[in-house]
């Protein structure tokens, strides 16, 4: 049974799967501080929150079972993402559940500023009938600079245009061919500081964007520009913005985010008759919050299941149709990994992987990640070694991880090889494909051409070919009540140096491994457990 803590406030509607689930327990905590979530987060294998929790390293260092923190909305800067990363905790979010609620909130923002609807109702309903303090300006025909062309800023980009803006964009990845196609046209940050009437911001806060919009920007903005930030406190200057708009730079300024959340009472926007403040609403609607809370959970489920997902947050986003080529491997890539590192049986200072055929053109990360997972995970154990990790913990141990990529396949469309070099420049390689109908075979082992299935208890025997081989260690075996399910053979020349694999019902005694060790031409004998 998977324990779930949820310790923010989050839709029950979407979190209802996970209560459905059989195999978890659901339990809401809120409102707890940190010290009181490390003293109980070790029970839990998963972590729901929005933004109020901080989930710091002394909570990822205390959730002993955690496996993965879900977060119910796009930003994870409450989520200390580097020390996840080392502990194996896998972060989610839920990128695209709220991205048209915090554009319709940009806009709301961006109508209330220039028509200046709150600084109105406050009057009003004070008993003030002012009809001329709040002279506003038409959206239409005016320039809006969008900052950040991700995902809201896109759907801002597209509703501006209905309003009859011109909209000028900036954003690393934006390129010319696709401005072209949203009908927006590629500009610089400084096209966009001195030329547009409205400015908003929609990227991400990072080192690069903390305070774009600072003093040497308003120094030179158009005068009179209106100024919105739906994103995250800190992208603009929150200081450098009250001097702007007080020497008459900027006409006026609505903000969702600031730099430190909530605000200081005397924190100056909330004073300003010119700036317009939200309580970090941007997400808050009953769709995003059921949006976001469904999506995470899905995600939740998944990850607790160890079947895929996509939208881990401390590892490389993977395209939709990478992955589909990829996933059909995933179980026999993290096999390979194991059964090499089992037969292995000495320190990996290399993993070599070689992708052939059908993975000849395609991006492997992912799939490279089971395989070092399955390596890993034979002397790390499976609790402490995953695919967020896995990467991270061989690097730290000095193994290389070496991949190559080659069209020809030995005659199978698909061909996965694992070699692990050990210290003393040994290899041990292990070779597997997906046959179409018959699944997943070990093709190769070492020298040794076979046909295997990697599943349950097997053992490896290296020996003499000889006859009464097989014989002598299928008699051995009955005695001890090891019963065999299948048995294969590889040799490269008859006499010489061969293998046997055999699949058993049930794990091997040590002693029985012993046993077969002092059979006249057996050289050695090792347990597998796939
Ligand atoms: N107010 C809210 O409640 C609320 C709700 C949802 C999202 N957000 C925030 O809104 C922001 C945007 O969210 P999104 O879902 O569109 O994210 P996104 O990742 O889809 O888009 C962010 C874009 O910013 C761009 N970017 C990065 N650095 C840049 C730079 N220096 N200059 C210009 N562009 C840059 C990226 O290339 C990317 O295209 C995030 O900060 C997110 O946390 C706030
Ligand atoms: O309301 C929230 O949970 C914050 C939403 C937003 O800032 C996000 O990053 O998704």
């Amino acid at each position: 049974m998977f324990k779930v803590l949820v310790s923010d406030p989050i839709s029950d509607l979407g979190i209802q799967q996970l209560m459905d689930a059989a195999d978890v327990q659901v339990e809401k905590k809120t409102g707890l501080g940190e010290d009181e979530l490390a003293a109980i987060i070790g029970e839990y294998d998963a972590l729901l929150v929005r933004s109020q929790t901080r989930v710091t390293e002394k909570i990822m260092e205390a959730g002993s079972k955690l496996k993965v923190v879900g977060r119910a909305g796009v930003g994870v800067d409450n989520i200390d993402l580097e020390a996840a990363t080392k502990r194996g905790i896998i972060v989610i979010n839920a990128p695209d559940g709220n991205t048209i609620t915090t554009c319709e909130h940009t806009f709301a923002m961006m109508m209330a500023l220039a028509r200046h609807i709150p600084q109105a109702y406050a009057k009003t309903i004070g008993g003030v009938w002012d009809r001329k303090s709040f002279l506003g300006v038409e959206l239409r025909n005016k320039t809006l600079g969008v900052l950040g062309m991700g995902r809201i800023g896109s759907e801002v980009a597209k509703r501006a245009k209905a309003f009859g803006m011109n909209i000028l964009a900036f954003d690393p990845f934006l390129t010319q061919e696709r401005a072209e196609k949203m009908e927006v046209k590629l500009a610089s940050v400084d096209d966009i500081v001195r030329n547009a009437d409205f400015m908003t911001v929609h990227t991400p806060l990072t080192p690069d964007t903390r305070h774009m919009i600072s003093r040497p920007q308003f120094e030179v903005m158009k005068k009179g520009m209106r100024i919105v930030n739906c994103a995250r406190g800190g992208i603009i200057d929150e200081l450098a913005l009250v001097e702007a708009i007080d020497e008459g730079i900027v006409a006026g300024a609505a903000f969702d985010v600031f730099e430190s959340e909530p605000p200081q009472k005397d924190h100056p926007f909330l004073s300003h008759p010119k700036i317009i403040v939200t309580p970090h609403l941007g997400a808050s609607t009953v769709e995003a919050q059921e949006n976001v809370a469904i999506d995470v959970s899905e995600e939740v489920l998944h990850i607790l299941r160890n079947e895929p997902f996509k939208n881990a947050v401390n590892m490389p986003p993977v395209a939709a149709s990478v992955m589909s080529r990829l996933q059909p491997y995933f179980a026999i890539g993290e096999k390979l990994g194991s059964f090499a590192a089992q037969s292995a049986n000495q320190a990996v200072n290399e993993i070599h992987v070689d992708y052939a055929g059908d993975l000849s053109d395609v991006d492997t990360l992912p799939l490279t990640r089971y395989i070092v997972k399955g390596v890993l995970a034979h002397h790390l154990g499976d609790e402490n070694v995953n695919i967020v990790n896995g990467m991270h913990l061989a690097k730290s141990r000095d193994i290389n991880v070496v991949v190559t990529q080659a069209s020809k396949s030995k005659g199978f469309t698909n061909l996965l090889t694992v070699t692990l070099k050990t210290q003393n420049d040994e290899e041990t390689l292990v070779a597997g494909t997906l046959l179409n109908g018959y699944g997943e075979r070990i093709v190769q082992i070492n020298k040794f051409p076979v046909d295997v299935a990697p599943e349950g208890h097997q053992i490896l025997i290296s020996h003499h070919d000889k006859p009464g081989m097989i014989g002598s260690v299928g008699t051995l075996l009955g005695q001890n009540d090891v019963n065999i399910a299948s048995m294969q053979v590889g040799r490269k020349i008859i006499g010489g140096e061969a293998i046997m694999i055999l699949t058993v019902d049930k794990a091997v005694q040590k002693d029985v491994l012993t046993q077969l060790t002092t059979l006249p031409g057996l050289n050695s004998a090792i347990e597998i457990t796939l």
